[in-house]
């Protein structure tokens, strides 16, 4: 059975206040949802709550469909946040093999080498370098290979394409339509379409009730 993300009527806080509630919906293998709205109104909380990285104040996020015991879906999960998550003094290589061991595959797949996932960004050659010394657009590409060195079926993703050239916008749908291909799962928040064809979550703020659209 292919897997699903299930979210049911989740409600989240930032210190006090409540950002959103009652956010329920499924999105299963081959899927892709994009988490859009103002500024403010609750995506990159939203996510780090399907991460694993904030706790629901109500609410649950279980992953249907798979056949083997998880402690919680953040196992099968790949968090790209607003930063890039690599050290700036350490070379491409380093940060991605950093990355490739610590994380390992989860079960269903596995990820492709150093070399491969740079050239998949448009980046071969250029693994030698401190991360530090690249373009704000080449560091989000980099960040991106992180996706590919490492195994996980569902890919949560915060403004992926923030600082991408057209060029890397196209490479950036040209994977995520592979990996919804290879059956996994897409959920991002964006204020730029994606690329792909998706459902939209639309943030309302300010405790309101997030609506698909
Ligand atoms: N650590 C925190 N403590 C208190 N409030 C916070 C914290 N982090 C975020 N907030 C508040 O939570 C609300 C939602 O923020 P969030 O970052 O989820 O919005 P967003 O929709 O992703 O915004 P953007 O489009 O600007 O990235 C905002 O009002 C923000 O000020």
């Amino acid at each position: 059975m292919p897997i699903s993300l299930v979210v049911e009527d989740l409600s989240a806080k930032r210190g006090e206040d409540l950002i959103f509630h009652d956010i329920s919906f499924v999105v299963s293998a081959g899927e892709a949802l994009v988490v859009t709205g103002p500024n403010g109104s609750g995506k990159s909380t939203l996510l780090r709550v399907l991460a694993g990285l904030l706790a629901a104040e109500y609410g649950s996020v279980r992953l249907d469909g798979i056949s083997f015991e998880i402690g919680h879906p953040r196992e099968l999960c790949h968090y790209l946040g607003h930063r890039n998550a690599m050290k700036r003094e350490l070379t491409v290589a380093e940060n991605l093999s950093f990355w490739k061991s610590f994380m390992g595959d989860s079960d269903g797949g596995s990820g492709i080498g150093l070399e491969e996932a740079t050239e998949a960004l448009g980046l071969g050659g250029i693994s030698h370098l401190p991360f530090g010394y690249l373009s704000a657009g080449q560091q989000r590409r980099m960040a991106m290979a992180k996706l590919l060195v490492a195994y996980r079926p569902i890919w949560i993703l915060d403004e992926p394409t923030a600082a991408l050239d057209a060029s890397a916008d196209r490479l950036f749908a040209a994977l995520v339509s592979r990996h919804l291909g290879a059956g996994g799962i897409v959920v991002a928040a964006t204020h730029q379409p994606l690329g792909v064809e998706a459902r939209e979550l639309r943030m309302t703020g300010f405790a309101g009730v997030g609506e698909m659209v």
